[in-house]
């Protein structure tokens, strides 16, 4: 049981609020993380795997892992508002996981519902 947290630049705040929000269920899980946003989950005193940074091919690793189905989930904090050079591999990774129906959160609000229905399912 492994799920993978993702996070462009301009939303890592509100990501390590939804770690720190999640520490408890999220330390029960196995992480892995793209390079740079592995490095805040690390901060928050979670264990995590941490794979490239997601503009040299992080994000790619995660699409590989989910179509292995290695993953439970993805929870991507995407900037809309931002510019990505990687654009193509966060657009690759989106359709990955709906072609292998892994379960995708790319904001907040989705993300909580997510480990929400999750814990209840798995440890409730
Ligand atoms: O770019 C990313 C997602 O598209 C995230 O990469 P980093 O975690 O290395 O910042």
């Amino acid at each position: 049981m492994k799920i993978a947290i993702i996070a462009h630049d301009g939303k890592k705040p509100e990501m390590v609020s939804f770690l720190n929000k999640n520490k408890d269920k999220l330390g029960e899980i196995s992480l892995v993380a793209t390079g740079t946003t592995g490095k805040y989950v690390e901060n928050t005193g979670l264990s995590v795997e941490k794979l490239l940074s997601g503009p040299i091919g992080g994000d790619a690793q995660i699409a590989a892992l989910s179509a292995e189905k290695k993953l439970e989930m993805v929870l991507f904090f995407r900037d809309p508002l931002g510019k990505h050079p990687h654009e193509p591999d966060v657009q690759m990774l989106m359709r990955i996981c709906d072609v292998h129906n892994i379960p995708i959160a790319t904001n907040p609000a989705t993300a909580q519902l997510l480990i929400d229905a999750f814990w209840n399912k798995q440890m409730g």
